[in-house]
């Protein structure tokens, strides 16, 4: 595990993502990321495309988590990565795995069951932001989502985070990634950050205790965020 208390949490990702991603790519991979959503990640894509060294036609995005909104809608999680990065360093469409939308037929549980078919078998990285409650992607407190061991996206209803239906990837799915990196900023962030990290707790307090990276797991926080560890 690795803790990084840095001043600009949204620039560090960006630059350690970028660097991540030029290195798996040096070294003949095409890098598969799950992205997250959030205020945090955000501000991190809308600064990705410095290093010149990241083949951005070259790396294959999926989504932890996408709220079940209609297709292009701004609260979408797929559409702000659009907005902040993907258009505008053109990643192929054929790359951008979203997550069905509100409107696409389905019901919330067949359009989980379907993207969990085009999943990979691991990620490179995943990326976690965290609520103040400890949530990660879609995974929630006391949500019965946090037992699940089959499935590996899920339909969540009652999102205490607006809005309220959305889709979910599980931590079978999450902890199937050699990189977890999470990233939290601002003192709204501190509780749940210090039971996440402490040596003893429970995932259904904190859902982010739940997610682990095989080859590493790493934290970047801003001061704020880090000030109750
Ligand atoms: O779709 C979402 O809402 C997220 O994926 C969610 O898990 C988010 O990452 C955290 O709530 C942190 O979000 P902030 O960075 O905005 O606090």
């Amino acid at each position: 595990m690795i803790v990084e208390v840095v001043d600009d949490a949204a620039a560090t990702l960006a630059s350690a993502l970028e660097t991540h991603l030029a290195h798996l790519q040096g070294g003949g991979r095409s890098p598969r990321v799950a992205l997250t959503g959030g205020t945090i990640a955000n501000d991190a894509y809308r600064l990705l495309g410095a290093d010149p060294g990241v083949d951005w036609s070259r790396v294959d995005l999926w989504w932890g988590d996408e709220r079940f909104v209609p297709e292009g809608h701004a609260d979408r999680n797929d559409q702000q990565a659009r907005d902040a990065f993907l258009d505008r360093l053109g990643v192929p469409a054929s790359r951008v795995h979203p997550m069905p939308a509100h409107g696409c037929s389905q019901s919330l549980a067949e359009a989980a069951d379907g993207y969990a078919t085009g999943l990979p078998a691991e990620f490179d990285l995943v990326l976690l932001g965290v609520g103040p409650d400890g949530h990660v992607a879609s995974l929630f407190p006391g949500f019965a989502q946090l037992d699940e061991t089959q499935r590996l996206a899920v339909e969540v209803f009652g999102s205490p985070k607006p809005p309220p239906e959305r889709i979910s990837l599980t931590f079978p799915a999450l902890n199937a990634a050699d990189q977890v990196w999470f990233v939290a900023s601002g003192e709204g962030k501190a509780e749940a950050v210090s039971r996440a990290l402490a040596p003893e707790g429970s995932v259904h307090q904190t859902p982010a205790r739940g997610v682990r990276g095989r080859v590493e797991t790493r934290w970047i926080l801003d001061p704020a965020a880090a000030s109750h560890l």
